[in-house]
């Protein structure tokens, strides 16, 4: 808190936006310092607005982590899309990420898109991330190319990797922040809860695992979330599948997979909560999960539009 000049203490929303993979959570994870959201190279880890939030001596900044926008195939994807363009319209700054590592994609484009329609947009900020795989050369002619895509857009070139860029960054981000009051108390990072994120680092080590056919399929819910003083938490989680062949794979032969599985996870719940942790994993099949309003409902994703 800023105690010398409380009214200059700044606060306010800042959504951050991009195709998949760009690495919108990589980016929220690093300003943090702590790992909230799902980090994975396969597309769409993302399934809901999540909330990461800084606290320092001027400001507070609410990070609101969007889906990836892009074109919806199902009922989770129109969700998601819904969910996104609110998250941008709600917030006082858009972090707008782009893959500096590659041109212009087509996905991009639907975001400027989706920005141009918005009649209230708030300030944009294009952040060129990944600058670590590229020479200044090639940075220099990416920002020309990605700057075409908006008119008069702000850009600020970032490495979520490693960190370069992103001092420039949130000063930029809270010079944009109305004066205000924190809105959360300041050692709060999410307003997640602690087996919300568990399910996400149970979902997170089982893409690392698997191949292609399973992960858009795949959803965690947890059963059982019990502290056990000394011995550490217990906790109990379905994976759902789509298809009994999902979940063969999921399970793998001989177990083999399940196993591999429930190891990273319970090893990655442990370095987020701090203490030992059991962890038991089943496998059910929801056939076309994605496409059920009911069941999407139940595990969360609580945006969608009813009637679609
Ligand atoms: N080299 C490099 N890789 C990065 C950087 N930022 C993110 N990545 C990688 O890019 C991949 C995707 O990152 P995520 O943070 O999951 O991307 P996202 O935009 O949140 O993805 P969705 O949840 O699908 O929307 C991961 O393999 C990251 O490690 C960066 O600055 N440099």
């Amino acid at each position: 808190m800023n105690l010398n000049n409380p009214e200059e203490f700044r606060c306010g929303f800042a959504a951050v936006a991009g195709r998949p993979n760009v690495g919108k959570s990589t980016l929220i994870n690093a300003l943090l310092g702590q790992k909230i959201a799902a980090v994975s190279p396969k597309p769409q880890t993302t399934r809901v607005n999540q909330l990461g939030i800084l606290t320092n001596d001027e400001a507070q900044v609410v990070f609101v982590d969007t889906p990836g926008l892009h074109l919806p195939h199902n009922k989770l994807g129109e969700g998601m899309n819904a969910v996104a363009a609110q998250a941008l319209s709600d917030a006082d700054v858009v972090l707008w990420l782009v893959d500096a590592n590659q041109p212009p994609h087509e996905e991009d484009q639907i975001i400027t898109a989706r920005l141009a329609e918005m009649t209230e947009l708030p300030p944009v900020l294009q952040i060129l991330n990944k600058t670590d795989l590229i020479n200044e050369d090639v940075l220099a002619e990416r920002c020309v190319e990605y700057a075409r895509l908006f008119p008069k857009i702000t850009q600020i070139s970032v490495s979520a990797l490693t960190g370069k860029g992103l001092p420039e960054l949130l000063a930029a981000v809270t010079a944009l922040l109305p004066q205000g009051e924190a809105l959360f108390p300041d050692d709060q990072i999410t307003d997640l809860y602690e087996r919300d994120i568990a399910a996400d680092l149970i979902r997170e080590a089982a893409l690392e695992h698997l191949r292609e056919e399973v992960p858009y399929a795949l959803a965690v819910r947890i059963d059982d979330y019990q502290e056990r003083g000394e011995e550490g938490a217990f906790i109990s989680a379905t994976l759902f599948v789509e298809k009994d062949s999902q979940k063969g794979i999921v399970i793998g032969k001989g177990g083999l997979m399940l196993k591999e599985i429930g190891k990273s996870s319970r090893a990655a719940i442990e370095k987020m909560s701090g203490r030992k942790v059991y962890l038991e994993l089943r496998v059910k099949v929801s056939k076309n999960w994605r496409s059920n309003p009911a069941f999407l409902k139940q595990m969360g994703y609580t945006d969608l539009n009813e009637d679609s």
